[in-house]
């Protein structure tokens, strides 16, 4: 029975951006935007994922829409632990009746302190789950690609969320070196927002960003649609407005962020041991996470530090499946009493 019980424990991604529950032998049961929504008034939760992510720049006064997670920590304790307890039973509803009450695996990023760490597995645990566990994201995530972290030959994998930008070379089970930066997609969103105020007079909202981003954004100026009407608020005249947009312009808008990227990359190969350097020549850098997906990033980050560079196939479920398939070695975890630095 216990064994049975350990199977149909949880792996949780709990992103900045999204969300994902995956279940031994289900797969991915939760995929769902990191979104709250809270009536101010009654304290009530209004909605939560995708309902919420759609009132996101459109609720009355009474209604607050909450992303708890910034910079892949937790910023709003207690709606994250709330989000977590309705995420954490709808995936309840894919497990077996005799499954005994549920233990999960969750990521956390390789920069956390620990008093950040101990709020991810304390809200993991005030949602319902009897033992909490942490995995580093790029541990995770390298897992979930399919790269040989168990063997003696480095792997460098590069997961850009939204929040934070993880880069690791792992090798034999451990990370051997790892830089993690708060710059990832929500700052590429931000600096859209701050060019086209700038050069429009033009205020758009976060999810207008993002639509420009996934639309039009490339790190090389070469997006597969030409242009694209944007439309916000004249923040000379006070009225609605529409603006053609060109990859290029969005290209010279993510500049500064793309670099900050690039250079944890550098930044990270520079503390690499020069055994693991020469794996790493030979089997190049793994993108991961939702950013990887920004078109031309990977040309780019292969032009900038020689190395062959390649998206993973299913960048956004890497992290949730690794969390997932880390729980076949959950006695490990165990031994590091709810934290590990090595993983
Ligand atoms: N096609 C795309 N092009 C560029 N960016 C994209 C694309 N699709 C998704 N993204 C971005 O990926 C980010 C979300 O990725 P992901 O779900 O991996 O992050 P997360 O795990 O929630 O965040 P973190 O790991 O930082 O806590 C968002 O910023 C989103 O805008």
């Amino acid at each position: 029975m216990a064994n049975f019980s350990l199977s149909q424990d949880l792996g949780i991604d709990l992103g900045t951006a999204n969300t994902l529950i995956y279940l031994k032998g289900k797969g991915i049961v939760v995929k769902e935007p990191t979104v709250v929504a809270i009536n101010n008034r009654s304290k009530k939760i209004e909605a939560v994922g995708s309902n919420a992510r759609q009132m996101i720049g459109r609720s009355p006064g009474n209604i607050t829409v909450v992303r708890p997670m910034q910079g892949g920590v937790i910023a709003d304790y207690d709606t994250t632990a709330i989000m977590m307890k309705y995420y954490l039973k709808l995936a309840q509803q894919y497990r077996s009746i005799f499954a005994g009450k549920v233990n999960v695996m969750i990521c956390v990023p390789s920069g956390i302190t620990m008093v950040e760490e101990r709020a991810v597995i304390d809200a993991a645990k005030q949602a319902g789950a009897k033992h909490a566990y942490s995995i580093t994201e790029p541990f995770a995530a390298a897992i979930g690609a399919g790269l040989p972290v168990w063997e003696p030959t480095g792997s460098l994998i590069v997961d850009i969320g939204g929040g934070t930008t993880e880069v690791a070379v792992l090798s034999m089970g451990g990370i051997v070196t790892s830089t993690s930066v708060r710059i990832a997609g929500d700052n590429m969103d931000d600096a859209i927002i701050q060019y086209v105020r700038k050069k429009y007079s033009l205020m758009i909202g976060d999810r207008t960003a993002e639509e420009v981003k996934i639309q039009l954004g490339s790190a090389n100026g070469h997006a597969t649609l030409p242009e694209l009407d944007v439309r916000g608020r004249d923040l000379l005249t006070g009225l609605p407005k529409t603006v053609i947009m060109t990859p290029d312009e969005v290209t010279e808008a993510l500049l500064d962020t793309i670099h900050a990227i690039i250079k944890a990359i550098k930044d990270a190969l520079e503390k690499t041991p020069p055994e693991l350097a020469g794996d790493v020549m030979e089997r190049g850098i793994l993108l991961s996470g939702g950013g990887a997906l920004l078109q031309g990033l990977d040309k780019l980050i292969a032009e900038e530090t020689n190395l062959p560079t390649f998206v993973a196939e299913n960048p956004l479920d890497n992290v949730v499946i690794g969390t997932g398939k880390a729980l076949e070695y959950i006695d490990q975890f165990k031994s590091h009493a709810n934290h590990s630095s090595d993983f």
